[in-house]
């Protein structure tokens, strides 16, 4: 892909826990040279089964973990860049977020205390991108759940409300990006579907979204590309059809 069409450019990432890669005790490295790019408007999945790097990955393009070796562009900027050895740069998570980078993480996270309506105006940014900007009314269309609950506390919703909130609460940043870890895990079948077609429309509305999930069979039809890690590494790319057919991906990477 050229550089130049994407949104989020990530070479030959390399992350993990601990102290940096190679400085001693307690460093364990996780991702080995993960390379991601996404274009606007497109919907990416990363899949593998438990512990193979997703959540890492994810934790690392948003800068909550500092990128050891690689590159992270995020539009027209570099938000990591670090050589072994050598100089790093990172960006604070918060400024990655403020550069249009939003997640909904796993375990939904509200806040008991403020209600469906006030998540939705604290975290809101009115600058306006290229598209139109989501309002109040634009999120409670999308969820009208959220527009009947609008008066509750974040404590008082069921798993899947705090679920449609915290996408919600991501949308009204007007990201750029969204990214979703494991958005579905824990639901209810039902909701899970009204999740899934939330996120249907949200592509055919533009947005790009990176996206974590383990019911890849309901990923292949909302994704355009789909990557998958094994232990660290990036194993397995290609669209919907590609993954659809080669069952032998299937069988080694997948679990299935
Ligand atoms: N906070 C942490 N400290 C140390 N090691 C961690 C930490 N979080 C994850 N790991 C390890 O990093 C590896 C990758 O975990 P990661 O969470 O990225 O996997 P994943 O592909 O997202 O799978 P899962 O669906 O299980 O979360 C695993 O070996 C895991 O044990």
């Amino acid at each position: 892909m050229s550089l130049a069409q994407a949104l989020l450019d990530a070479e030959g990432i390399e992350a993990g826990y601990g102290a940096a890669v190679g400085s001693g005790e307690g460093a364990s490295q996780v991702l080995f040279g993960i390379d991601l790019s996404i274009r606007a408007g497109e919907v990416v999945t990363l899949l593998g089964r438990n512990g193979m790097g997703k959540s890492t990955t994810i934790k690392t393009l948003i800068g909550a973990l500092p990128l050891h070796r690689g590159r992270i562009r995020f539009g027209e900027t570099t938000v990591a860049a670090a050589q072994a050895g050598g100089p790093r740069q990172a960006l604070r998570p918060d400024a990655i977020a403020r550069l249009g980078v939003a997640i909904v993480p796993e375990g939904r996270q509200c806040f008991p205390n403020l209600t469906v309506e006030e998540h939705l105006i604290a975290f809101a940014d009115t600058r306006n991108d290229q598209r139109e900007a989501w309002d109040l009314g634009k999120l409670y269309a999308l969820f009208p759940r959220l527009r009947e609950r609008k008066h509750h506390m974040g404590n008082q919703l069921s798993g899947g409300e705090q679920q449609m909130l915290a996408i919600a609460r991501a949308l009204s940043t007007n990201p750029r990006l969204l990214i979703l870890d494991e958005a579905t895990e824990g639901l209810a079948p039902v909701i899970r579907e009204e999740i899934w077609k939330c996120l249907r429309q949200l592509k055919d509305l533009g947005q790009t979204i990176l996206v974590v999930d383990k019911y890849i069979e309901r990923l292949l039809d909302l994704a355009d590309r789909h990557l998958v890690l094994e232990r660290g590494r990036v194993v397995w790319q290609g669209d919907s059809a590609a993954l659809r057919a080669d069952r032998s991906v299937w069988q080694a990477y997948l679990g299935v």
